[in-house]
C-alpha cells in the first residue's frame, strides 16, 4: 500500500454555464519515503493538487487514500484530525505568526495537539538546536532574514513528526544560498524517512527529487525520473 493513492481525482468550478477544470483524472501513487516534485506552468493545478493532498480542499471528485484512510469518506472533524496527525506544510512566504517569537511559533502546533508542556519544551529545544537557530529563539519572525524564517517554518512543519511534508515553492522567495540550505534540509528529512511532495518552478531543485510529476492544464503530463 502506498502512503498516497489518488484515483481519478477531478476538480472543477462552474464557469459561464460550463465548467473550468483544475484537476483532470489524476491517478497517482506516492510510496512512503518518496521525495516527489510537482512542476508545471502557472495555472496548471500544482497548488490545487497540493491542497487536495493536504486535506485543505475537499471539493473534488474521485478517491484519495492517505495511509490507508479513504479521505473522501471523512467528515470535516475527521479530516482535521488526520491532517494534524500526518501532514506538515511549508509555504513560499513562510506563514509564521508575526507576533509570536520563534520558539512560540514552534510550540504552537504541539499545543494544538495537547502535547504535555515538558515534552513540548524538549522538542522545541531539539529543533532549535538541530536547525541552528537557538540564538534566534526569542526574536520575532520580522527580525529574521527570509532564509531564517523558512528554517523556522520547516522546523514548525516537522515538529509534530508528520509522515508527509507538503511544500509549496519552499525556495521560491529565497536567495540561492538560503534556498540551498532549505533543499539540503528537505533531503535530510527525506533520508530520515519523511515523504515529501514539493511544488517548485526551479528545474534543478525539482530534479533533485526521486520523481518529477509534470502538470499541464490539470492533467499529469508525464511521471518520469
Ligand atoms: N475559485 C476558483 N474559480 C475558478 N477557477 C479557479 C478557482 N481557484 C483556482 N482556479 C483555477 O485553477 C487553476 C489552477 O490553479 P493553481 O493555483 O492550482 O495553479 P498552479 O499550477 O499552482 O499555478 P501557479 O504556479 O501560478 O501557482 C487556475 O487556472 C485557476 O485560475
Amino acid at each position: 500500500m502506498s502512503l498516497i493513492e489518488l484515483r481519478n481525482v477531478e476538480k472543477s468550478f462552474p464557469l459561464a454555464g460550463g465548467r473550468t477544470w483544475v484537476l483532470r483524472n489524476i491517478t497517482l501513487d506516492i510510496v512512503e519515503g518518496e521525495f516527489v516534485s510537482v512542476m508545471g506552468p502557472s495555472g496548471a493545478g500544482k497548488s490545487s493538487l497540493l491542497n487536495v493532498l493536504g486535506l485543505m480542499d475537499h471539493e473534488w471528485q474521485g478517491a484519495y487514500s492517505l495511509d490507508g484512510v479513504q479521505v473522501e469518506t471523512l467528515n470535516p472533524k475527521q479530516r482535521q484530525t488526520l491532517q494534524r496527525e500526518k501532514i506538515g506544510f511549508i509555504f513560499q512566504h513562510y506563514h509564521l505568526i508575526d507576533d509570536l517569537k520563534v520558539w512560540e511559533n514552534l510550540d504552537l502546533p504541539l499545543q494544538y495537539r495537547d502535547v504535555p508542556a515538558k515534552e513540548r519544551a524538549a522538542r522545541v529545544a531539539d529543533l532549535l538546536d538541530r536547525f541552528q537557530i537557538v540564538g534566534k529563539k526569542d526574536l520575532f519572525p520580522g527580525q529574521l532574514s527570509g532564509g531564517q524564517q523558512q528554517l523556522v517554518a520547516v522546523a514548525r512543519a516537522v515538529i509534530t513528526r508528520p509522515r508527509l511534508l507538503l511544500a509549496d515553492e519552499p525556495t521560491g522567495a529565497l536567495h540561492s544560498s538560503q534556498a540551498r540550505t532549505i533543499m539540503d534540509l528537505l533531503h535530510e528529512l527525506n533520508r530520515e524517512g519523511m515523504t515529501i511532495v514539493q511544488v517548485t518552478h526551479n528545474e534543478p531543485f525539482a530534479r533533485e527529487a526521486q520523481r518529477v510529476i509534470r502538470l499541464a492544464d490539470g492533467w499529469i503530463e508525464q511521471a518520469v525520473v
